[in-house]
C-alpha cells in the first residue's frame, strides 16, 4: 500500500508536535517545511525525530525542508504557519500577520500539491480557513480546520477531572467558531452512556463550560511564550488519520456550511464526518433554542472576522 505524504507547514511547536504525532502512529511520510530564514532547523528537527524511530520503533520517512518542491503531490497539507498569542492577546490579534501568511503558504501548496486535503491550525483559526479555500480554489470539502477536536478534548478532560473517572469514557460535542463564543453542548455530552446532567448539576457543569472557552488562554498563561501545542497537535494528527486512514471519524470540524445550519458561506464548528475525501458530511442536529442563539452569536463573531480580514488585505 502506497504511504500517504503528510507536509506540514511551520515547524514550530505545533508543527513539529504534529509532525511527531504523525509519525509515532506511522500515518505516512512526513514533510516539515519552514520560512528559509529559519535555515536548517526543519532539517534539524526531522532528523532528530527520524532517529527516535527505532527506539520507538516507527517507519516513518520526515523530512525537514525550507523547499516546497520537497512538498510535492501530498496527500494531507496541515498549515500551522503563523505567529501564537501571547498574554494578554486574543487570537482575533493575529488576524493582520496571520492572514498573509496564510495566504502565502496556500499558494504555494495550490502550485505544489492540487489533489491535497488542507487541514488550517493557525489563528485566528476560522477565518484563516475561510482564506486558505479562497486562495486555493480547491473544493470546500477538503479544506478544514482544527479547532473543535481541541475544544473538545478539553472540555471532556475537565469532566472526567471533576467525575474522577476515564477520559475515554467521556464523549462530547462541540460547536461555532474557535473562539470565547464556541458552544460546548451539554446536551451531546455523556460519561459511559450516561447524560453528564445526570451526574452533576448545572452550575458546576456551566464552570466546566467556561473553564473549556477559555482552555486556550488558560495555557497560554501558565506557558507566558507562547501557546498550547501538545493537545493542539494530537488533534490534528486525528484529523490526518482520519483522511488517510478513511476513518469516517465523526467529530467536530471547522467546516464550509452554507445551507448547513443557515450559515451562508462560512467556516464554522459543526460536527462533521471526516474520511478520505475531507469533511464528507456535515451533521444536522436539532439544537435547543439555547444552543441556537449561542451558535448565531458565534457565527455572527467569525463573519465579522472574516469581513475585517477582506478589508486588511484589500487595503
Ligand atoms: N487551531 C488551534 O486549535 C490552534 C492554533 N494554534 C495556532 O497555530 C499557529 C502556530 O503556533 P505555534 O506552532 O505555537 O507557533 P510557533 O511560533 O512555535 O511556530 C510557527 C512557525 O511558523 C513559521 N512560519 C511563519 N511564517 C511562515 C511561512 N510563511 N511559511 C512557513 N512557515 C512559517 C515560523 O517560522 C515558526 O517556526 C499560531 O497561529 C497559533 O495561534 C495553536 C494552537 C491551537
Ligand atoms: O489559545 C491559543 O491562542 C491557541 C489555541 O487556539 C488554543 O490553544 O486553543
Amino acid at each position: 500500500m502506497k504511504r500517504a505524504k503528510i507536509t506540514i507547514v511551520g515547524a514550530g511547536n505545533v508543527g513539529a508536535t504534529t509532525a511527531h504525532w504523525c509519525a509515532a502512529a506511522e500515518l505516512g511520510d512526513v514533510v516539515l517545511l519552514d520560512i528559509p530564514q529559519t535555515e536548517d532547523m526543519p532539517k534539524g528537527k526531522a532528523l532528530d525525530l527520524m532517529q527516535a524511530s527505532p527506539i520507538v520503533g516507527f517507519d516513518s520517512n520526515i523530512v525537514g525542508t525550507t523547499d516546497y518542491a520537497d512538498t510535492k503531490d501530498s496527500d494531507v497539507v496541515v498549515i500551522t504557519a503563523g505567529i501564537p498569542r501571547k498574554p494578554g492577546m486574543s487570537r482575533d490579534d493575529l488576524l493582520a500577520t496571520n492572514a498573509k501568511i496564510v495566504t502565502a503558504v496556500t499558494e504555494q501548496i495550490k502550485a505544489t500539491s492540487p489533489n491535497a486535503s488542507i487541514i488550517v491550525v493557525s489563528n485566528p483559526l476560522d477565518a484563516m480557513v475561510q482564506q486558505a479555500q479562497k486562495v486555493s480554489g480547491f473544493p470546500a470539502n477538503r479544506v478544514m480546520g482544527q479547532a473543535g477536536v481541541l475544544d473538545t478534548a478539553r472540555y471532556r478532560t475537565f469532566i472526567a477531572m471533576e467525575l474522577g473517572v476515564s477520559v475515554e469514557d467521556v464523549s462530547a460535542m462541540l460547536m461555532g467558531g474557535h473562539g470565547d463564543t464556541m458552544v460546548p453542548m451539554p446536551s451531546c455530552t455523556s460519561v459511559g452512556g450516561i447524560p453528564v446532567t445526570r451526574l452533576m448539576d448545572e452550575s458546576r457543569l456551566e464552570e466546566i463550560v467556561d473553564r473549556a472557552r477559555k482552555g486556550g488562554a488558560e495555557i497560554v498563561g501558565l506557558l507566558k511564550t507562547g501557546s498550547a501545542y501538545y493537545a493542539p497537535a494530537a488533534a490534528t494528527a486525528q484529523m490526518v488519520e482520519a483522511i488517510v486512514r478513511d476513518k469516517k471519524r465523526l467529530i467536530p470540524c471547522a467546516a464550509y456550511c452554507d445551507k448547513e445550519y443557515g450559515v451562508g458561506g462560512y467556516y464554522v464548528g459543526v460536527p462533521v464526518i471526516l474520511g478520505s475525501n475531507g469533511v464528507e458530511k456535515v451533521v444536522e442536529l436539532d439544537l435547543t433554542e439555547q444552543e441556537k442563539t449561542d451558535f448565531q452569536k458565534s457565527v455572527d463573531a467569525v463573519k465579522g472576522l472574516v469581513e475585517a480580514m477582506d478589508k486588511l488585505l484589500a487595503s
